[in-house]
């Protein structure tokens, strides 16, 4: 083997699904394993064949149809759990027999009630036993974080005379911490005198959440195989993420001087089907293939990434096969994304003012938390629709909805700049009882003839969009409004109507001013 190549052990059919609540058929496997070859991994430990009858046969045709990586299957220090693993990985074009027993003393005392010299006994005739179906056997000594060193070379030393090629050292309960787990690695290296005839692999649960930073600590001390699992799941707490481990040592390549066969391209698409399939939702945050990991929600941050993506990105999207990073709009935003947006939908700087839109949009976003393109064009369709020397300006509304016959409005407007007025009134609902008021004090007598609502963009929170056409002496004027409440965008269609109005009869008054002339 290269000595500067880590080895990568997926166990996400084997140690991942023993955590899953619901068993994965064995077409969901096959295709699992497949994605798991095309991600480059060494060897995949496809199951336990022992454990039952569709175990074994999800192996079997695993042994059968997935080629690349090394397959392998799990078995006990006993007969019958080899001979299950030997025949179910038959097919295989390469196999591997991992077989393990506990080496701690709380394990050889509760559970398997023996000793340490007949727990190595056990060992060493079941890793005789599987070199007879194939060369390449794995050894390991079960929650070996919480073995004395010195009872660990004596295991790993007549393991690896039995014929063990990997040695695995499982922090089986998630115990250690990397200091404490390299100084393990360090030990065995020292004191297994044919340590040198065998990889020391290493196999890190994430009860301390320190998984993924012992496993690293361990290849810093010599380690060359990680058993991990895609997304990180398995047992309790679950295993060594595999993107975290590969993704660490393709990125600090320099601090590890180690390669690993992953084609890190694949990892979000394999993370995705693993998610699904085994239905463990990836959390937001969760590092490398998390929906937040690429995604920037603050000012500083955008402006910085549309800078140099460096500045606050230390891989690439395109590194793990995301299609690119995600500017997320919220409150905590600034000018320069908004811009970048803007430009990206295809607006010059002249279809809009900058600061007049970042200051409805920090309204807006303040409402909804996450801001849309859509809103965004919302937003500038809204400025263009009120103008600064609007006649008729909305100062204030309040609707009051029910499942009342009655229902009541109450909008304050500003008239031609100066006079102030209020009105109450009651309809069927608010927005017809806006409607009344609004007749009341401008006293322009139009009738609505279409209302249409719609929303613009999507789920409960879209921006509402009321579009009305209302008569006037005998001409129809469109009026839009745009609001996050549809109470509200009723109004404001209902203001942009009165002023279209207002402005067609001041054209109508210079005209009979010049015919009079
Ligand atoms: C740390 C790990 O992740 S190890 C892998 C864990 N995965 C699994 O357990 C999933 C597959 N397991 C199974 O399907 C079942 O537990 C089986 C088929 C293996 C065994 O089932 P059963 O025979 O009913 O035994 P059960 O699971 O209740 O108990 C385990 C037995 O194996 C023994 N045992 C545990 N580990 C080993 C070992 N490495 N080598 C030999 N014997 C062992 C235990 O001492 C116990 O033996 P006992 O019956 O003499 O007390
Ligand atoms: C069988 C071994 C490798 C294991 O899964 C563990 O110790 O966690």
């Amino acid at each position: 083997m290269n000595q500067d190549n880590v080895v990568i052990f997926d166990t996400t059919l084997r140690d991942g699904e023993q955590a899953l609540r619901a068993s994965l058929s064995k077409r969901e496997k096959l295709q699992i394993a497949h994605a798991i070859a095309k991600l480059g991994v060494d060897v995949m430990e496809v199951g336990f064949p022992v454990s039952s009858p569709g175990d074994f046969d999800a192996v079997k045709s695993i042994a059968e149809q997935v080629k690349g990586p090394i397959i392998c299957g799990l078995a006990r220090a006993m007969e019958k759990d080899i001979i299950a693993c030997g025949e179910a990985l038959a097919p295989a074009e390469k196999r591997r027999i991992h077989t393990f027993i506990a080496t701690s003393p709380i394990h050889l005392e509760h559970k398997l009630q023996k000793t340490l010299e007949q727990a190595t006994d056990m060992a060493v005739k079941a890793i005789k036993l599987a070199k007879t179906y194939t060369d390449d056997v794995e050894f390991s000594c079960e929650d070996a974080g919480r073995t004395p060193v010195a009872d660990l070379a004596y295991v790993i030393e007549r393991a690896i005379d039995a014929g063990a090629t990997t040695i695995n050292i499982p922090d089986t309960v998630g115990y250690t911490e990397p200091t404490e787990f390299a100084e393990i690695i360090a030990g065995i290296k020292q004191q297994v005198p044919n340590i040198d005839k065998a990889i020391i692999s290493v196999h890190c649960h994430n009860d301390l959440g320190l998984a993924v930073a012992n496993s690293i600590a361990a290849v810093q001390a010599g380690a060359r195989q990680i058993e991990c699992t895609v997304n990180g799941i398995g047992e309790r707490a679950g295993n060594c993420a595999l993107e975290e481990v590969a993704m660490i040592m393709q990125t600090r390549k320099e601090r590890f001087g180690v390669t690993t066969n992953i084609k890190s391209e694949e990892i979000f698409r394999t993370s995705k089907l693993v998610s699904q399939l085994c239905n463990m939702p990836v959390q937001q945050n969760k590092a490398i293939v998390g929906a937040n990991a690429f995604a920037h929600s603050s000012g500083i941050h955008q402006d910085g990434i549309l800078k140099a993506q460096n500045t606050y990105e230390i891989m690439k999207p395109e590194h793990i096969g995301m299609q690119s990073n995600e500017l997320n709009l919220t409150s905590r935003s600034g000018r320069h994304v908004i811009q970048h947006r803007m430009t990206e939908m295809g607006y010059s700087d002249k279809d809009y003012n900058l600061n007049d839109i970042y200051d409805a949009f920090l309204l807006l976003a303040d409402k909804k938390g996450q801001v849309h393109d859509y809103d965004l064009e919302a937003i500038v369709f809204n400025q263009q629709l009120e103008e600064e020397s609007d006649y008729y300006k909305l100062n204030s509304l309040q609707g009051l909805s029910s499942n009342l016959p009655v229902n009541t409005a109450t909008v304050g407007i500003t008239i031609g700049g100066t006079e102030v007025v209020f009105k109450a009134e009651t309809g069927n609902g608010p927005i017809e009882a806006a409607y009344k008021a609004l007749k009341q004090m401008t006293k322009v007598d139009l009738d609505i003839i279409d209302f249409k609502l719609n929303s613009k963009g999507e789920g409960a929170d879209a921006i509402g969009q009321v579009d009305i056409i209302a008569k006037c002496k005998g001409r129809n004027f469109h009026g839009t409004g745009l609001a996050t409440d549809i109470i509200h965008a009723g109004v404001k269609a209902y203001i942009h109507v009165l002023n279209l109005i207002h402005r067609a009869q001041q054209v109508e008054d210079i005209k009979e001013k010049h015919q009079g002339i």
